[in-house]
This record gives C-alpha cells, sequence and structure tokens, in this order.
C-alpha cells in the first residue's frame, strides 16, 4: 500500500500566492526561464510516474488551459519519447493556451504528441479513453485555480475519479484550492500528486488530506532562493517520526513529582468512558500521578480497570477545589455534558488558573457562557465545536480555510489551539504547525478523549503548551497508524491507540537515549528507516 504522505517531505508551508511569489522571484530575479522551470516539472513528474508505475498501460493525459496543462503536455511528450502509448486530450481549446504553456503545447505536438480536443469528441470517444486508461495524468487545473470548477472540467473529474485507473496529480489534485485544502467542488482524488517549489498547506489538511494521496515534493532546484525571495511559509508540517527522538529523557534519579499531578474532571451520567479513556491515556503518556473527578457511580469501574489512576467522586463544584489545588495540570471536557455539573465542574476549573486542556463540552459551554480568563489552556475542539466558538453555522464553514478557523480561535480565545479533523492543525498565535498521519479508523467516538489524557499528560513533562499539543497529537495518529495494521480501519477503537502507545513510547525513548549518548547528528534519517 503507499503510503499516505511520503517522510522527506520538507518542513515548510507554504499558500499558493506564496508559492506564486517565489515562482516569479525565481523567474525574474534568478534568471531561470519560466519554460525552463516548467520542462524541470514535467521530468520530476515523469520520472515519478516511471518509478510508482513501470508500466503504466495506456496513458491518458488530461491538460487545461494554464501552466498546469503546459506541464500535462511535456509530460506527454517524454511518455511518446520513451515509446508509451499516450493519449493527450486537451481539456480547453490550445488556441486559448498563452505563454509557456502555448509553448509547451507547441513542443509536444513537436515530439509527435497526438492531442485530441475535449470538445470534438463525442461520447463514445470519450468514455473509451477513460475505459482503456491505465494511468491518467491529471494537468487540469493547478495553483491558478478559483472556485469549483466549472465545465468541462468538473465532469471530467467526475470521469476521473469514476475510472479504474490511478490517477497521478500535477501539483495539485484539480479542483483542491493549494492555500486551504478546500474543494469549493469537483476535485480529483489522486493516488500520488507530485508538486513542486513549495509545498501547499491544502495538501496537507482538510480534503487535500484525502485526495492529495502519496505526496511528493520537487523543489525544481529553486531551494537556493527560498530565503532571499522572503516568502514566509504559513505553516510548519511535522509528524512523529522527525519528532519522537526528541522525547525528553527521563534522568535515572527521576521521581513522580518530576512528571506532574493531572487531574482530569470528566464523566457525567452516561459518560463514564469518556473519563476512563482519558485517564488510562494518561496514565498511559508517563503523567507522574492521574488523579480522576467523575461522577461518583463511575468511580468503582474507573478503579477495577485501572488502578493506576486515583478515582474519586464529586457532586458539587465545591469539592474540586481542593483537587483542583493539589494538580499541576487539569484536563476538562471529555463526556463532561452540559447539565450544571458540567457548568460547576467546568467554572471551577477555569477559575482556577491551572494550566489546562479544554475539550468536548467544556468548548461548548465556552461558546456559550463560561469566559476563558488566562492565556494558559489548549482548547482542542473538532470542526463542530471550533464552528460554535466561532458562531459559525456549521463544520463545513470551518473546513473551508482550517488554518485560517484555528487561528481565529487563538486570537478570540487566547492560549494554543488544536483543531482536530484530517491535517490537524495547530497554533499558538505564533507558530503554526499541520500534522500528517492519522487514517479514517480514527473517526469513531472516544479518540477525542485518549488525545485529551495524552495532551495534559504531556504537558506535565515538556517546556510549553504547542510542543505538548504536538507531540501528543503526533503520537496519537502514529500509535493509531500502527494499530491500524492489525485492526484495520473498522474495527479501529480508542483503547487500541492506548495499548499502542507503550510500545511507540518505548521505541521514542531509545532513539533519544542513543541521541543523547551518542550526539548523532544524522540520527533522524539513520533511524527513519527502522
Ligand atoms: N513558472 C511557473 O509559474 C511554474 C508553474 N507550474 C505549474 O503552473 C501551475 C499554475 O499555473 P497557472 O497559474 O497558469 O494556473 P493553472 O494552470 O492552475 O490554471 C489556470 C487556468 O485555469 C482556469 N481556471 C481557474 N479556475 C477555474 C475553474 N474553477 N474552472 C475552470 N477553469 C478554471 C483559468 O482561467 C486559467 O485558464 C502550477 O500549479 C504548476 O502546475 C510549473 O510548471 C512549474 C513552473
Ligand atoms: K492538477
Amino acid at each position: 500500500m503507499i503510503p499516505a504522505v511520503s517522510r522527506s517531505l520538507p518542513e515548510s508551508l507554504y499558500s499558493a500566492d506564496a508559492v506564486r511569489a517565489i515562482d516569479r522571484y525565481v523567474i525574474g530575479q534568478c534568471q531561470v526561464p519560466g519554460f525552463e522551470l516548467m520542462q524541470r516539472a514535467a521530468s520530476s513528474v515523469f520520472r515519478n510516474m516511471i518509478k510508482v508505475w513501470p508500466e503504466p498501460g495506456r496513458l491518458l493525459v488530461l491538460c487545461g488551459a494554464g501552466n498546469n496543462g503546459g506541464d500535462g503536455y511535456l509530460v506527454a511528450a517524454s511518455a511518446v519519447r520513451h515509446g508509451l502509448d499516450v493519449d493527450c486530450v486537451a481539456v480547453t481549446d490550445p488556441e486559448r493556451l498563452k505563454g509557456d504553456a502555448l509553448k509547451a503545447y507547441q513542443a509536444a505536438v513537436g515530439d509527435g504528441v497526438g492531442v485530441r480536443l475535449w470538445r470534438e469528441l463525442d461520447e463514445g470517444a470519450r468514455a473509451v479513453l477513460f475505459a482503456t486508461a491505465g494511468l491518467i495524468v491529471d494537468g487540469m487545473l493547478g495553483t491558478g485555480v478559483t472556485g469549483a470548477p466549472r465545465a468541462p472540467f468538473d465532469d471530467l473529474i467526475r470521469r476521473c475519479n469514476a475510472s479504474l485507473a490511478p490517477v497521478l496529480a500535477i501539483d495539485l489534485p484539480s479542483g483542491l484550492d493549494a492555500t486551504t485544502g478546500h474543494a469549493a467542488g469537483d476535485v480529483v482524488r489522486a493516488v500520488v500528486t507530485v508538486t513542486f517549489i513549495g509545498l501547499k498547506t491544502g495538501l496537507l489538511t482538510g480534503q487535500g488530506s484525502g485526495c492529495s494521496g502519496q505526496v511528493v515534493f520537487e523543489s525544481l532546484e529553486t531551494e537556493p532562493f527560498l530565503d532571499s525571495c522572503g516568502e514566509q511559509p504559513t505553516a510548519r508540517r511535522v509528524d512523529w517520526w522527525g519528532l519522537r527522538s526528541r522525547l525528553p529523557v527521563r534522568s535515572a534519579a527521576a521521581h513522580k513529582g518530576h512528571f506532574g499531578h493531572l487531574l482530569i474532571v470528566s464523566g457525567d451520567r452516561g459518560f463514564g468512558g469518556a473519563a476512563l479513556l482519558a485517564a488510562e491515556a494518561a496514565i498511559r503518556s508517563g503523567a507522574g500521578l492521574v488523579t480522576l473527578a467523575t461522577r461518583p457511580e463511575h468511580v468503582m469501574p474507573a478503579l477495577a480497570r485501572c488502578p493506576s489512576v486515583m478515582a474519586q467522586g464529586v457532586i458539587h463544584g465545591s469539592e474540586l477545589v481542593p483537587m483542583l489545588s493539589r494538580a499541576s495540570i487539569v484536563v476538562c471536557g471529555p463526556g463532561l455534558g452540559q447539565s450544571s455539573w458540567g457548568q460547576q465542574m467546568l467554572q471551577q476549573v477555569v477559575t482556577s488558573g491551572k494550566p489546562q486542556v479544554l475539550d468536548a463540552d467544556a468548548l461548548n459551554l465556552l461558546s456559550q457562557r463560561v469566559p476563558v480568563t488566562a492565556n494558559n489552556h489548549i482548547l482542542t475542539p473538532h470542526p463542530g465545536e471550533a464552528a460554535r466558538l466561532l458562531g459559525m453555522t456549521s463544520a463545513a464553514d470551518v473546513e473551508e480555510d482550517r488554518v485560517a478557523a484555528a487561528i481565529r480561535i487563538q486570537q478570540e480565545y487566547g492560549g494554543t489551539v488544536l483543531l482536530k479533523g484530517a491535517g490537524t492543525v495547530i497554533t499558538d498565535g505564533r507558530e503554526t504547525i499541520i500534522i500528517s498521519g492519522g487514517n479514517p479508523g480514527m473517526a469513531t467516538g472516544g479518540m477525542g478523549d485518549v488525545l485529551s489524557g495524552m495532551i495534559g499528560s504531556l504537558l506535565a513533562q515538556v517546556a510549553t503548551p504547542l510542543e505538548a499539543a504536538t507531540l501528543a497529537a503526533t503520537l496519537h495518529l502514529a500509535c493509531a497508524d500502527r494499530a491500524s495494521e492489525s485492526k484495520g480501519y473498522m474495527g479501529l477503537i480508542p483503547t487500541d491507540v492506548i495499548d499502542t502507545l507503550p510500545l511507540m513510547l518505548a521505541e521514542a525513548e531509545r532513539l533519544s537515549e542513543r541521541r543523547l549518548r551518542e550526539g548523532l547528528q544524522g540520527i533522524d534519517d539513520a533511524v527513519d528507516g527502522e
């Protein structure tokens, strides 16, 4: 199976505007002709294509009206030169082509590519093209797309997605917004996307995470110009494999007081499982002490399942006060409910001033009536909760621009914000991080409760809330990926993630200790394949 995201992708993520500005800078200031860049782009696509599909069968190359189409024509030319069977289709009439795209079209025709006009094909011929394709190369729309793909692009995208042939997308799956990861209409579902010059944010978050397939990055030899061009990345890409050898190494003289006392306030009637998942995930991610404040009826089952957790029944908010004073970190929200019990508990937590992780119903209450006052919290909304925090109508509004939504929540509520969903976004207002990894098996109740417990636990053990949220979220996704190897997607449940934690942490501890002992510079590269 092709992995969702290559571990060798660069860290910096750019908006479409930033990548276009870098293109202009390289062409204008560094005197690399645009057509030269296009040739490099096309040969990198062809090289990657042959690596993944050495014998692709009949190639169907779909070319649009802009430079993405220009890339497509040059890929078709390479394929013809290498003796492949190629159907090259001009989705927009070539007479509308300009500049480098026109030059590319002319070069392709000169190399013997037979270009067919989509407009001139009858339905039978169109159906045959898709039915006989062994591989489709999508050169329809790239960073120049605005809004939903218009006719005939929408129809072609649907045909690509209905085809049995895999799709290789040039630069972006057509229809995807390179900045936001949102698709305003139809969008190509690619198996591989070969992207150029700057890694686009939208490939790794929102719909981009689902439709880009394996993302391959090709700099087209522009890296020397990235620093001098002055374009700032919008976010940084992070995954567990890059972070794990930097896990804090425990001293041999460590005692439980060094790793915090986490208080989890969770589990109104009917939601006792959420409390248990958060508490067990916290204790399994290294917290020194974990106390669970929950409805009295959940205490016995909690102790029976997890005796390492100190479980205490609470009925009134005032009973939390002494527990809060003993805690160093608080997690509040999983299974909190929105009844007066949950409201009282949350009120005590937010007024305690303790560093805290607020999740689930704590966020719903926050959006209605409980104001946050401090700045030392981590808020972990899913898109629906994020919409409520922002007063938007629905999760779909948040999904239109996930990075912007996370930043707006941070601006309005302070602290650090972790927006869940495909391509998790974390921001503390100074830095924004996007996390790659994870799988559709995680779309099941309780996964978020596990994450809150892990974030609280790591908040007690690392330097900053951003670091705690990032480590916990990457680890959570990596555990889910590892667990899905044996459980699949449909069978994956939150306790599988908890059960995988010790294994993943043990691997990371070994690497962190080795890094410390050997001071190896290149240890990440060395261990990447382990
Ligand atoms: N020098 C450069 O700038 C390079 C650009 N490259 C390629 O060029 C692409 C960007 O090229 P362009 O700026 O020409 O943009 P695109 O090729 O992405 O698309 C622009 C064309 O699409 C049409 N269009 C926009 N939105 C549409 C919609 N919703 N429905 C239907 N048609 C729509 C526009 O009218 C325009 O004709 C990159 O994604 C990359 O593939 C590469 O060749 C590398 C070098
Ligand atoms: K494309």
